[in-house]
């Protein structure tokens, strides 16, 4: 595949010449389509939703003779109010181009703002008003038209949400049309929430009708994990027990709760990031044992005043998994995640065992490791030993470097909002969470986090812009992972 097929081209509209639409599986739908974002007046919406939803506009995805988007919150504010509170999160702080800034007001000019309540009928009957007379003035048929409810809210009112959707809201869909609900993680708080939630909403929207949505399992390189490990031979004999030492599965953010401590002190960093955003269900995990765990919690943390003073809420937390089954049996899957740490990344570092022997008799060199930077600057690569390049025969560490920004120039990586909003559109749920997928990961964690809610496992103090608790690093080293510093110049030996 040559690199200019990594693209996403503008193009007009869905239309059924459109190669890019043929390509991408789009079969061209009739009907007018109604997004719907729920909490528009709220922190995702504005910094990830309608973005996504304005870079999948610029892209022709989303053509305007046939779409229409709806924000909805109880926040009483205009259709223009909306408008000025998205506009800075559309457009860059420099360099915008006279084009952008045009296709920004048409963007703008597509969303139109009604406000009501997230339990009682009116204000969805006002918005189920609105979505017909779009759908009315767009010539769609009923039954065609196709209607997209997303959730960016608080997942309290998950159930009144869809209940209300489920009775005023949805259209006929006998023509191929469809009613679809896109909800949020955290999908509960743990095993038993997960599963009365999952129960309430299955009672109004069949499995096909519900994308659970989990932002990561967009991200390109995520999305290429099944790539690589099954369309790369050299992976085959290596991907097991007898090769890898460890695993680690990282999140560092570089900033705290940024103004959203009132959420997270509710959830904390192993509701919020470990078991949906670094948790790709595996089977057979063993029960999470207490000395394979360390949290944290950074000084300042209760500083917010939405934060209460006694907060126990880890927002750092190392976890380790062990799965009990032929491959993995004995290797240590370590999840870690922490806010206001020292630097801003995510990625997965699989570590291999050491060569046996040493036939250079000289101290060795780093272990193998293939390292996937999901982000910031997309990267894989593999570290490994090799001659140092010159007269004498000496070893250093160095590395195979796909880095996507050098590899493929001009390329723009979608945001994963981006992707899984089109996917959506499109009837795709492969990279959803399931019912089964979600209760498998509650499973894994609910004892821990019990424990924790009820104040028996206390959260380690750090300092922000630090690695986290050093005790983690001690865990790391316990678990087997061996830090590699560079290289490091060894005598010739040979
Ligand atoms: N923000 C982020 O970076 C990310 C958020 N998420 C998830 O997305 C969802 C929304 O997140 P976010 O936008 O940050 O949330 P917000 O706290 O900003 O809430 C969104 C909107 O919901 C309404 N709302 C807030 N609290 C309540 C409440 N207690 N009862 C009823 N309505 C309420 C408010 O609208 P109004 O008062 O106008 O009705 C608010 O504007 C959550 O499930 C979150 O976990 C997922 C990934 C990233
Ligand atoms: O879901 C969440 O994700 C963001 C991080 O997303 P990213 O794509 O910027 O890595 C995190 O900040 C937030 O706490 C969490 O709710």
């Amino acid at each position: 595949m040559g690199t200019s097929e990594w693209h996403i081209e503008r193009r007009s509209s869905f239309g059924t010449e459109s190669p890019l639409a043929r390509e991408a599986g789009n079969v061209p739908e009739t009907g007018s389509l109604s997004i719907v974002v729920l909490g528009a007046s709220g922190d995702l919406a504005k910094k990830k939703t309608f973005p996504a939803l304005f870079h999948l506009y610029r892209q022709g995805f989303l053509p305007a003779d046939e779409v229409h988007i709806f924000g909805y919150a109880r926040t009483k504010i205009s259709d223009d109010e909306l408008r000025n509170r998205l506009r800075g999160y559309l457009v860059p702080n420099k360099g915008a181009s006279p084009q952008l800034l045009e296709d920004v007001e048409k963007f703008l000019q597509l969303i139109k703002y009604v406000s009501g309540s997230y339990d009682s009928e009116d204000g969805f009957r006002l918005l189920d008003k609105e979505i017909s007379e779009h759908e009315y003035l767009k010539k769609s048929v009923e039954g065609l038209s196709r209607r997209l409810f997303y959730l960016a809210l608080p997942p309290s009112v998950y159930p009144s949400v869809c209940k209300m959707i489920k009775t005023c809201c949805m259209n006929k869909s006998d023509l191929g049309g469809w009613t679809r609900v896109v909800v949020e993680k955290p999908f509960g708080k743990d095993l038993e929430s997960a599963e009365e939630l999952s129960t309430e909403i299955g009672k109004l929207f069949e499995e096909p009708q519900i994308y659970r949505i989990d932002h990561y399992l967009g991200k390109e390189l995520v999305q290429n994990l099944l790539v690589l490990r099954f369309a790369n031979r050299f992976f085959l004999p290596l991907w097991n027990r007898d090769n890898i030492d460890n695993v680690q599965i990282v999140f560092r953010e570089d900033f705290g709760t940024d103004g959203r401590g009132g959420y997270f002190d509710q959830y904390g960093i192993i509701r919020d990031i470990i078991q949906n955003h670094l948790l790709q269900v595996l089977e057979s995990v063993l029960p999470i044992r207490d000395d394979e765990v360390v949290l944290g919690q950074y000084e300042g943390y209760k500083d917010d005043p939405t934060v209460p003073d006694k907060s126990n809420t880890p927002t750092f937390a190392t976890v380790i998994l062990r799965i009990h089954n032929e491959r993995w049996e004995g290797v240590p899957f370590i999840l870690k995640a922490g806010k206001a740490l020292n630097s801003r990344k995510a990625e997965i570092r699989v570590q291999f065992k050491d060569v046996p022997g040493d036939i250079f008799k000289c101290k060795k060199q780093g272990r193998n490791e293939f390292v996937i930077r999901l982000q910031p600057l997309e990267a894989m690569y593999m570290k490994l030993t090799v001659k140092q390049p010159g007269l004498e025969m000496s070893t250093v560490q160095s590395e195979l470097d796909l880095s996507y920004g050098q590899r493929y120039q001009g390329v723009t990586i979608p945001e994963a909002y981006e992707r899984l909003i089109l996917d959506t559109i499109k009837g795709d749920q492969q990279h959803f969470v399931r019912r089964d997928e979600l209760k498998a990961s509650w499973q894994i964690f609910t004892p821990l986090l019990h424990r924790i809610d009820e104040g028996e496992f206390k959260p380690l103090p750090y300092k922000p812009g630090s690695r986290g608790p050093a005790e983690a690093d001690q865990l790391l080293e316990k678990a087997g992972y061996v830090q590699t510093h560079g290289y490091i110049w060894i005598p010739p030996t040979l």
